[in-house]
């Protein structure tokens, strides 16, 4: 569901997982919005128009999310805008700097706004996207990452706001850093996530999992993982792996429906989605379907153990696991049904 705004007035005042996206014009806004929960293609985003209003989007996963773009040519802090309220609903504050671009003005803007934000709501998370990376060389990426940072830092101290912790991500819609970041930034608006990440490590200590990702499979956003680093590239194939089984699947439905009707009296039939794929170097990845539209991936090294009594324990740890997720979230209210196309 999507609402465009015209006035701040139907902001939900209780809402946790309100997440606001900033920024100065150009600076890329909506082409995350688009990339990241609308599956545009990066390419497309060039002939994206100038927002001219803020705009509210709804999005389930494992909580209810509501991201809301400001666009940058509005001022805030005028009276007949009631910025307090706005404030103090969101969880997040997502501030994006266009790297490629001018930076001093927009690290002014930020420091404006963090110095009004936390007044109002000191518990906000301040995450900030250093964007459009993908123009810069390697060299040139640590050099302004750096520089935003300490310049940020700056400014806040001038303010007297020294203390307020700021999450600074390196991000591109270009390649996967834009998922990783919003996977981060999204986590920390999820009040159980440890007990999420326990789960995790305990299924993958007692099956061979070597990494396990709880994926929204439409956004590609991870809500959670094991307490493991988190490789770019182990992430990468991982979701990659959601992309193909989610087309494999779209590929076969219409084979699969008919041949179900025939056997079902044309009851339809709610299948699970599941796939299990060896690469080259005997790595396994293993998907199943969760609940909430959202798919565990797992990546297991079998390590001279046979592969059968691997997937066994697996199927056998992730059934538990599914169980535990449907006893924790059984009694919330949303129940999206983003597996629609998968469930026949
Ligand atoms: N190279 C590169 N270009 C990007 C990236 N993200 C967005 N852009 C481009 O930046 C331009 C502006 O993007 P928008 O998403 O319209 O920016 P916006 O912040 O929403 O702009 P306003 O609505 O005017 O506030 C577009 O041409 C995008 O294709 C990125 O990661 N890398």
């Amino acid at each position: 569901m999507s609402t465009t705004m015209e006035t701040n007035e139907n902001i939900e005042s209780d809402s946790k997982a309100m997440v606001l996206l900033m920024g100065l014009r150009r600076c890329g806004k909506s082409s995350i919005c688009k990339v990241v929960f609308h599956n545009m293609q990066p390419l497309d985003t060039l002939y994206l128009e100038s927002t001219s209003s803020p705009s509210l989007e709804h999005f389930s996963t494992l909580i209810d999310l509501a991201v809301m773009e400001l666009p940058g040519q509005l001022n805030y802090f005028e009276p007949s805008y009631d910025s307090e309220r706005l404030f103090r609903s969101v969880g997040a504050l997502v501030y994006v700097i266009d790297s490629q671009d001018e930076y001093m003005n927009a690290i002014t803007n930020l420091a404006m706004i963090i110095d009004y934000a936390y007044k109002v709501n000191p518990e906000i998370n301040i995450e900030v996207l250093i964007h459009k990376v993908d123009g810069l060389s390697e060299d040139f990426k640590v050099d302004a990452q750096r520089d935003i940072m300490q310049r940020t830092g700056e400014e806040l101290l001038e303010l007297g706001l020294d203390g307020v912790q700021v999450s600074f991500y390196l991000t591109s819609i270009f390649d996967h850093s834009i998922y990783e970041a919003f996977s981060r930034i999204v986590q920390k608006l999820i009040p159980e996530i440890s007990y999420l990440e326990n789960m995790l490590d305990n299924l993958i200590q007692h099956s061979k999992i070597e990494k396990a990702f709880l994926f929204d499979v439409n956004s590609k956003i991870y809500v959670s993982t094991d307490s493991n680093p988190v490789d770019i590239q182990t992430y990468e194939v991982c979701a990659e792996f959601v992309d193909v089984t989610l087309d494999l699947f779209d590929l076969y439905k219409e084979t699969l429906t008919e041949n179900e009707k025939g056997r079902n009296d044309n009851k339809p039939v709610a299948r699970e989605l599941k796939n299990v794929s060896e690469l080259g170097n005997g790595v396994i990845l293993y998907l199943r379907q969760m609940i909430r539209g959202l798919a565990l991936v797992a990546l297991i090294r079998p390590k001279g153990s046979d592969i059968e009594s691997c997937l066994t324990i697996a199927d056998y740890n992730i059934d538990i696991f599914k169980k535990g997720l449907e006893d924790i979230w059984s009694h919330s209210k949303i129940e999206p049904d983003k597996f629609n196309t998968i469930q026949n």
